[in-house]
This record gives C-alpha cells, sequence and structure tokens, in this order.
C-alpha cells in the first residue's frame, strides 16, 4: 500500500496529484515546478532561479517522505527549451554533488505555468 507524501514546505499541487508517494521504502514524487510558496506562482527570474527553486521543492517533498537529496536514485528533468540545458546543469550540480543520481532530461513543448523546468525523482527512505 502506498501513502501519499504532504509537505508543508513544498507549494501546493496544481491538479489532481499528490507532492509524492511512499511505496515501501521507495519515494515517488510529482514534478515539481519552480513555484515559490510563500510568494505564489512561479519564482522570478530565468531559468537558474527556477531550476533552484524546483530543486528546493523536491528536497522538501523528499524530506516530508522521510529522504532527501542524498537518497535520490533517479531524477527525470523537463525544461521548456534545450538552450537552458548548461544553466540547468550548473544549478543542478549545486544539489547533487557527489555520486549524481541517474537521470533523464528532456526539452518539451510546454510545461504548466509557463514554467521553464520541472523536476521529480525516485528516492528512497532513510
Ligand atoms: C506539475 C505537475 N506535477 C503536474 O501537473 O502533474
Amino acid at each position: 500500500m502506498s501513502k501519499v507524501i504532504t509537505s508543508k514546505k513544498a507549494p501546493d499541487a496544481i491538479g489532481p496529484y499528490s507532492h509524492g508517494n511512499v511505496f515501501g521504502e521507495l519515494i515517488f514524487t510529482s514534478g515539481q515546478l519552480p513555484v515559490c510558496k510563500e510568494k505564489g506562482g512561479i519564482v522570478d527570474g530565468g531559468v537558474a532561479e527556477q531550476s533552484r527553486q524546483s530543486l528546493e521543492n523536491l528536497r522538501s517533498v523528499l524530506e516530508a517522505g522521510g529522504g532527501d537529496m542524498n537518497t535520490v536514485v533517479k531524477t527525470t528533468c523537463y525544461l521548456a527549451n534545450i538552450d537552458d540545458f548548461a544553466a540547468f546543469n550548473k544549478v543542478y550540480a549545486e544539489f547533487f554533488t557527489t555520486e549524481c543520481p541517474a537521470r533523464s532530461c528532456f526539452a518539451v513543448k510546454d510545461l504548466p505555468m509557463g514554467a521553464l523546468v520541472e523536476i521529480e525523482a525516485i528516492a528512497y527512505r532513510k
């Protein structure tokens, strides 16, 4: 049986999905948009600021599920513009410093709320 994760720190879902789910020792997060919970809406700035916010939101969901950035085994990253790949990687590397998780990264046509980035992860519980 899976258990829904609800983070007090991550922004509310914008549709019919949870922040994530725990199944056994595994954590599956929903895609985290660069939404600032305090201010509401997409964080100001470009892809670097948005990537940082998405990763902070991801961290909050992982922690609510009993994991952290060090227990991530796989991420899937969506960019609205592949030209942002280098700038995205630079911020991503601040959050995953050693033994990086597996990753897939795609440019997609559009993301919800006009976001430039969305990131989801699979992790294990500590
Ligand atoms: C933002 C999302 N994770 C969604 O719409 O599914």
